[in-house]
């Protein structure tokens, strides 16, 4: 409680407790002492070091954390804001003030970046493409020229040589391969092929021969673009797509008109199931859950369960089919629920020698089962994966220079950007639109970066009307440069071409999200990097993800700061102005300070910038406390410094109150007989809110963000209604 209203212990957690390994028990006593020793430290890792420095002399702390923090803290949450009122601040450092610079002190007392461990561990391969042709296959031939020809592909990829026959011999599947190793196509071929082969010709009005469940909106559009290239040549099978957000009214006329192959959310369909009389599944042959681990996840049984129920009334055999790149108990409680003496298919790492003979008796030999989550998932061979370790105070100037960097200062760079919540989306949009785009915004023209590259910002997330979220994920698909800043609903299966970075600047809530959204990189043998920012109280993760054989490189805040001696709008009043070979630490934080200061100019412009600020913080903390139990060590509250945070959102105090009502609250429930019924209550709230990528979409009284112009003024209203969850929950959104 007190660290997170800001006022924090000053003992550092000891290194030793900051990396142990989660995944080994360890004994009672072990425990007992750590628990001690918790106690002690229980603020933070994250809090100011009373005595150390880093050995680096990138971050110096002149003063003892204590009289900083206290300082920072209770002296400046006194003050009123007044807006456009320079805040220069009690805490500013004296090198700020020389330089003229309004900001408070960006490089004093913050933790040290400790030393990330170095688990070695071998990462899961699969061997993505094969020799094979289409042709090798029992295929129509139109079939196969069209995906010559239209698709414009030769060669089967692993997966599809592995899952084709076994579809087209009419058995069940559960397939799980890496991210972007064509799983689309291993189940719309043989979909595809089975129909147009059946000898009664297929009329439209039959309805559904096959079902497709996708866990989000852009993912069924993606989806529905595959199959509909794949019919060009059988015209009268009839491709159909039904997702939230789109016009009921419209989607109920397609139906009564005739679906061939559906494809659909779970939400939505369930709302048809529920009030559309023209849905029928007395012809359904196929049953596809696409992302079926997302679909299980977050208790979403419950619409699966509708829809099973309604296809099952109406018909009883079928193939059913269940794909993911992260095989999970649940994809395998799900297999129990709906598969029928199913194949179990996994694509093999490059050792694995895919024609032998041993390969195929793998395929038929393997029961369905849960992958053990410690085999760990497989990447992509041409994915390069960085982590940074980054105080809190410096996460936002970090990520904007690495933007600069990759955007401005490289070429070809198509860079997504991870948030936890579609606040934390609207805040950072908004912001950097505001202030690394704008010509009125709080970097004077002259300021501007001298952009080569122009930078170009989307964002995409639930809030959003559903017009204009198709509208950015179609200029994202198109555009060879930009920066797309989004929440999980872009973390499954979307396949956005030359994608060059994933940025994770929250931290995935499992490893399967990180593979995941990771694997918008990287896609069908290309190359691609991602980056993933940790606070120093945060490093273990580091250790958490090597246990599922996940291995990452560490890149240094310092290397990523230095792109902002490349440009001279961020050069300080005494102008320095070295260029970046010359450039030593000092200079590159003046610079980093001028950035902050623009940022925090910014958001003192106004009083609506600051609530918004605000806002922001509270949603990174409400989804900052949804991380699950097995996270809880790295990722608790009780860890973060909210000073040092305000500051990554522009403030330049810690707002007052930001977390005490929600915890008052939460005290107030402890006594209460009735808590059981309200956590419960509560839980389910939050299962509602993160449903709602399932949701028919015709919910009333969610407000959505407005469509805007991109270059949107601070004014315009931005999208906090669907709230805030952690990183994963929100991806279904
Ligand atoms: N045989 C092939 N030859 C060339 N490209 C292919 C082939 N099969 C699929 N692709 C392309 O590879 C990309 C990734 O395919 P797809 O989206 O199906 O991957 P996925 O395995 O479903 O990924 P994810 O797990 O992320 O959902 C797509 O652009 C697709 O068009």
């Amino acid at each position: 409680m007190a660290a997170v209203s800001g006022v924090l212990p000053q003992v550092p957690e000891p290194r030793a407790a900051v990396f142990r390994t989660f995944s080994k028990p360890r004994p009672a006593h072990a425990r007992r002492q750590a628990a001690a020793t918790k106690r002690k430290c229980q603020a933070s890792s994250e809090a100011p070091p009373a005595k150390r420095r880093s050995k680096a002399s990138f971050l110096p702390a002149k003063k003892t954390a204590t009289k900083e923090t206290r300082r920072t803290l209770k002296g400046k949450a006194q003050k009123t804001f007044s807006p456009k009122k320079s805040s220069a601040g009690a805490s500013d450092g004296n090198q700020e003030r020389k330089l003229g610079i309004k900001t408070s002190s960006l490089f004093k007392n913050n933790p040290e970046v400790p030393e990330l461990p170095r688990p070695v561990v071998k990462q899961v391969q699969e061997k993505v493409f094969t020799s094979d042709a289409f042709q090798a296959l029992d295929l129509h031939p139109h079939l196969i020229s069209t995906i010559n020809t239209v698709l414009k592909m030769s060669s089967m990829t692993s997966v599809q040589k592995q899952s084709i026959p076994v579809l087209l011999e009419g058995r069940d599947a559960l397939v799980r391969s890496q991210t972007g190793s064509g799983k689309t196509l291993a189940y719309c071929i043989p979909v595809v092929q089975s129909l147009q082969a059946m000898q009664s010709k297929i009329q439209r009005g039959d309805g559904p021969y096959a079902l497709i469940l996708v866990p989000t909106r852009e993912l069924a559009l993606q989806s529905f673009d595959t199959v509909q290239k794949l019919l060009k040549p059988f015209t009268w099978i009839v491709p159909g797509v039904l997702m939230g957000g789109e016009k009921r009214k419209s989607e109920k006329a397609r139906l009564r008109k005739g679906i061939n192959i559906l494809i659909s959310t779970p939400g939505r369909l369930v709302d048809h199931i529920k009030s559309t009389k023209n849905i029928h599944f007395h012809q359904i042959r196929w049953l596809i859950l696409d992302e079926a681990d997302r679909i299980l996840d977050l208790g979403f049984e419950k619409d699966l369960t509708v829809i099973l129920n309604a296809v099952n009334a109406e018909c009883q055999e079928r193939q059913n089919v269940l794909l993911s790149a992260t095989l999970t108990e649940g994809v395998a409680r799900l297999a129990d629920i709906s598969l029928h003496d199913p194949v179990s298919i996994s694509v093999l790492d490059e050792s694995h020698d895919l024609s032998s003979p041993e390969s195929e008796a793998f395929l038929e030999a393997s029961p369905p089962q849960a992958t053990d989550e410690l085999d760990g998932f497989a990447i992509p061979a041409g994915l390069e994966q960085h982590v940074v370790v980054v105080p809190s105070k410096l996460r936002l100037v970090c990520l904007a220079a690495f933007i600069l960097q990759k955007c401005k200062f490289e070429r070809d760079q198509k860079v997504i950007v991870f948030f936890s919540s579609c606040e934390l989306v609207e805040f950072h949009y908004t912001l950097f639109l505001q202030t690394l785009l704008s010509d009125s915004g709080a970097l004077a023209p002259e300021h501007l970066p001298s952009t080569s590259t122009p930078l170009k910002f989307l964002r995409l997330h639930s809030a959003l009307e559903q017009e204009e979220r198709t509208a950015v994920f179609q200029d994202f698909m198109h555009s060879r440069t930009g920066i797309l800043f989004c929440t999980d609903i872009a973390a499954r299966g979307l396949d956005l071409p030359q994608v060059t970075w994933i940025v994770q600047y929250n931290a995935p809530s499992s490893p399967a999200e990180y593979i995941h959204r990771i694997g918008r990189t990287a896609r069908i043998g290309c190359h691609g990097s991602s980056l993933l920012v940790l606070a120093p109280s945060e490093a273990e993760y580091v250790n958490s993800l090597a246990s599922h054989k996940i291995n990452v490189s560490e890149m240094k805040m310092e290397d990523i700061l230095s792109v902002l001696t490349k440009d001279d709008c961020f050069k300080g009043r005494r102008g320095g102005g070295q260029k970046s070979r010359t450039a030593g630490p000092q200079e590159i934080r003046e610079r980093a300070t001028v950035l902050q200061t623009v940022f925090e100019d910014y958001v003192h412009s106004s009083e609506e910038t600051v609530s918004r600020a605000k806002k922001a913080l509270q949603s990174f903390i409400r989804a900052y406390a949804t991380y699950p139990r097995e996270l809880k060590h790295i990722f608790h509250i009780r860890l973060l410094h909210l000073g040092h945070m305000a500051k990554s959102f522009g403030l330049r105090d810690a707002p007052k109150n930001l977390c005490a009502s929600a915890m008052k609250k939460k005290k107030a429930n402890l006594k209460r007989p009735d808590l059981q019924r309200k956590k419960t209550q509560s839980k389910q709230r939050l299962a509602e809110i993160l449903r709602s990528e399932y949701a028919s979409g015709m919910e009333t009284g969610s407000a959505k963000v407005r469509k805007q112009n991109t270059r949107s003024g601070p004014s315009q209203p931005r999208g906090t209604a669907r709230n805030p969850g952690p990183a994963s929950a929100e991806g279904t959104d």
